[in-house]
């Protein structure tokens, strides 16, 4: 057995970071950008209004001044002449502020008559205007790796990009395997269940950037199992789900190996986790055996999964991000293996479940945190400091 440390590393070195391709911008949320994006225009690219009222030359804008308005410059269409003293140009937000003009006095501080209009006793300091460029300059650049979030999106639109380059979603080819399966929506037999962490899975995936493709349940015999790796050959990931065990039907590994897949590495120290496997297929996809017990699929694909597909999505190689809490409660000593125990955390207070067992989607679907016992871990008591992983 090696350790999850091992484990995650071993898989970092078998999945590489994927080419690029070209999207519209409106297709950009939640992809990588894979090069540098450069801005087009400045922004804003005229000195603007920030305010509806009037743009006005600064060294006038005494309490109870009175200039004559002389034009306006709204949103699309400036005012084309240069303020003389005296003078003042209606304006609106977002507005073009008209040559000679230094500030902006908002309308609700003037009072107008005709095309006189006198300020209020009480002007604020203003300015109100956006200089040119004060958001962006033309030639600034959006740096990759860099996952894009909607005011990424709305930047990008703003630096006049139309198109960007982003990593190309990896395609992950997920395979539940055991004759005790049946899709959500068949009559399972007496003597089966419904597979349930394939769509988990699947889920979290899709989250993650990645098209990720359910194949044919495979039944435990090596043709079956044959005919569902062929289905993966376009694929950059195939997960293998259940079969990993040391069962008389655990047949996921035999078969790899006779596929030619080169293993990396098999079993860890981990729970729930232990019987994972990895390794390279002739096609060149990065094979993940995970092991079938529902939470136990799922937490690996917390641990191993999510990293590697972000690694494969350039953003580099790193473990899922941990955070701190508080035990709300005193837990006995950990065994040899990392323990990713389900965990409620509420502020700092973090509680591990009662019920840990492997098989129990109730209590996973009610955590929010696994609780990080490494190997070998003392007993802890309340108030003492523990690590875990945001779910
Ligand atoms: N003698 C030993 N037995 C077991 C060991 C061991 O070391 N020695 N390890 C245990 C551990 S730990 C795990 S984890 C499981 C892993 O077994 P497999 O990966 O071979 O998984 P299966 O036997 O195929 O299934 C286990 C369990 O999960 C259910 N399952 C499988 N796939 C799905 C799915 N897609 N959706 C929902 N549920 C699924 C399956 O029906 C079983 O109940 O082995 C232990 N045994
Ligand atoms: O490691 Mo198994 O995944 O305990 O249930």
């Amino acid at each position: 057995m090696i350790s999850v440390s091992d484990a995650l590393a071993h898989l970092f070195d078998l999945a590489r970071p994927l080419p690029s391709e070209v999207v519209p911008l409106s297709q950009g949320n939640g992809r990588v950008l894979a090069a540098p994006v450069t801005a087009r225009r400045d922004q804003p690219p005229f000195s603007a209004s920030a305010m509806d009222g009037y743009a006005v030359r600064a060294a006038e804008a005494a309490p109870g001044a009175q200039l004559i308005v002389v034009g306006e410059s709204a949103a699309g269409r400036r005012f084309d002449g240069v303020l003389a003293p005296g003078q003042a140009v209606r304006i609106f937000t977002g507005a073009p502020l008209p040559g000679g003009a230094d500030r902006v006095i908002l309308q609700e501080d003037v009072t107008r008559a005709g095309d006189l209009i006198t300020l209020g006793d009480r002007l604020d300091t203003g300015p109100h205007i956006r200089p040119a460029g004060a958001d962006f300059c033309a030639g600034e650049t959006m740096e990759p790796p860099r996952l894009l979030r909607p005011a990424d999106i709305a930047l990008l639109a703003a630096m006049n990009i139309a198109e960007l380059p982003v990593t190309r979603r990896p395609v992950v080819a997920i395979l539940a395997t055991g004759d005790e399966l049946v899709m959500p929506g068949e009559d399972p037999g007496p003597d089966q269940i419904i597979a349930s962490n394939s769509f988990g899975l699947q889920a979290m995936l899709r989250d993650l950037g990645a098209e990720a493709r359910l194949l044919p349940i495979a039944r435990d015999t090596r043709a079956s199992l044959e005919t569902a790796f062929s289905l993966a050959d376009d694929a950059d990931l195939l997960l293998t789900i259940g079969g990993a065990s040391v069962g008389d039907h655990d047949l996921v590994g035999e078969v790899a190996a006779a596929l030619g897949m080169e293993r990396s590495f098999y079993k860890i120290a981990m729970r729930p986790g232990k019987p994972l496997m990895a390794g390279h297929l002739t096609s060149g996809a990065t094979m993940i055996g995970l092991p079938g017990n529902p939470v136990s699929a799922m937490v690996c694909g917390h641990v191993f999964v999510a990293p590697v597909i972000r690694a494969m999505l350039g953003l580099g190689r790193a473990p899922a991000p941990r955070a701190a809490a508080v035990l709300a409660e005193d837990l006995p000593a950990n065994g040899p293996r990392e323990h990713y125990m389900r965990a409620d955390v509420q502020g700092d207070r973090l509680t591990a479940f009662a019920r840990q067992d492997s098989s129990l989607l109730t209590v996973l679907a009610r955590a929010n945190a696994l609780l990080i016992r490494p190997p070998h871990d003392p007993a802890r008591e309340a108030g003492q400091s523990v690590d875990y992983l945001p779910l």
